[in-house]
């Protein structure tokens, strides 16, 4: 999974720097911020849809889809991979966060 999300960003990165006729993410880097957001959020409620409608293989398509665009959001914003990773990963180390979560919930 790791693979293929590095992999996909680099090709993201890489539309990013030398736009090419026919690319869907050039498109977007074209249309700007807005139409990027503006695509995660409709990807998400996809996503929504599709796992209250029950259908996995619909479901999964529809991650890939808001992956790929968050992706896309993170070379719009030039945030790097692993600056999400890293974090991903401080997290993962903290187990039994049950009660600092609500906390945070209950703060913001
Ligand atoms: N992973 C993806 C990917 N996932 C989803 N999509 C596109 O996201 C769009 C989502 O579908 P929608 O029906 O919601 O959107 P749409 O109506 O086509 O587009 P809008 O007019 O709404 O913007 C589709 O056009 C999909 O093709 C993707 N487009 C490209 N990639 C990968 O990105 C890389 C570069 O692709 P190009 O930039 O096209 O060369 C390649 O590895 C691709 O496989």
């Amino acid at each position: 999974m790791q693979d293929v999300i590095r992999g996909l960003y680099e090709v993201v990165q890489q539309r990013k720097r030398e736009p090419r006729e026919g690319s869907y993410t050039c498109y977007l880097f074209e249309q700007g911020l807005d139409k990027i957001l503006k695509k995660c959020g409709e990807e998400c409620s996809e996503v929504i849809i599709a796992a209250k409608n029950g259908k996995n293989e619909d479901t999964e398509n529809e991650i890939c889809d808001l992956l790929y665009h968050l992706l896309v959001l993170m070379a719009q914003q030039e945030i790097p991979l692993e600056e999400v990773e890293a974090i991903l990963e401080q997290r993962r180390q903290k187990i039994g966060n049950l009660k600092q979560f609500h906390k945070v919930d209950r703060e913001s």
